[in-house]
């Protein structure tokens, strides 16, 4: 079952094309990773795909009512107003009790209703915004860079905790990441954009460029090798660039 496609989705903001031609589409249960340098397109293209903005041309189709639980990058919220978790969770939508303490236990996070916001690691933070996305009971859970900021290991058990969620509600997981070597492992496909989808395949079929191999033990740098792979092509966007 396709949850959604996008076909030939281009996004301009004035003069400036942002995304071009953009197709692909993801299955239920799928784990997607998009990844690409800083400012070529990624959480455009997850605005998109959660309404916020709407394409310039091509057309992107949701299955009838695909339920999008999403987790920002950062709380936009004042670290110095009071609020706890479950006030947090109950702002969008009432839940029960044991709905609340359900999705904090498959976040990772049980008994933390009466915690503060403020008082959360980065990691709990984000497993906070987890549960609040499962409240929601989505199709589909759309992560924006949602493990920025945290340490090597906080970063790995999020991932685990992302696929526990898999396995138990079925989703699919749509993410930005810039945690290669992590997102690798963890996902069924991932997605190279630059403006354009650059490159994508199974995570087997981007470890076998031999660029890969320069993601390891070389941080950004090699990161950066995946994304030129195999590129015979310009990456200025202008009309007539592919
Ligand atoms: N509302 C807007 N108006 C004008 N330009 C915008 C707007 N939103 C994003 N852009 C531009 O679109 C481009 C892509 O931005 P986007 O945030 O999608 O990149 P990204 O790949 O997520 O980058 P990063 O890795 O740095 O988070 C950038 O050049 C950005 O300046």
């Amino acid at each position: 079952m396709t949850l959604f496609t996008f076909g030939s989705v281009g996004l301009s903001f004035g003069d400036s094309a942002i995304l071009k031609s953009v197709s692909f589409e993801m299955g239920a249960g799928e784990i997607v990773t998009i990844v690409g340098p800083n400012g070529s397109g990624k959480s455009t293209l997850l605005r998109l795909l959660i309404g916020s903005i709407a394409p310039s041309t091509g057309r992107i189709t949701c299955q009838a009512g695909l339920r999008i639980g999403y987790v920002p990058q950062k709380l936009a919220l004042d670290p110095t107003l009071p609020m706890t978790v479950d006030r947090l969770l109950s702002l969008r939508r009432r839940a029960s009790r044991a709905r609340v303490a359900q999705a904090l236990q498959e976040a990772g996070v049980p008994g933390f209703e009466r915690r503060q916001i403020s008082a959360l690691s980065g990691g709990q933070l984000q497993r906070v915004m987890l549960a609040r996305a499962l409240l929601g009971e989505p199709d589909l859970l759309v992560l924006d860079e949602a493990t920025q900021g945290l340490d090597q290991p906080g970063v790995a058990a999020f991932y685990r905790q992302i696929e526990a969620v898999r396995q138990e509600h079925g989703c699919g997981i749509l993410m930005v990441s810039h945690d290669l070597h992590v997102v690798m492992s963890a996902s069924d496909r991932v997605i190279c954009l630059n403006g354009h989808i650059c490159c994508q395949g199974t995570p087997q079929h981007v470890v076998s460029a031999p660029e890969y191999r320069a993601l390891f033990g070389e941080g950004t740098g090699g990161a950066l090798a995946l994304y030129s792979h195999h590129h015979d092509h310009r990456h200025d966007h202008k009309e007539g660039a592919q």
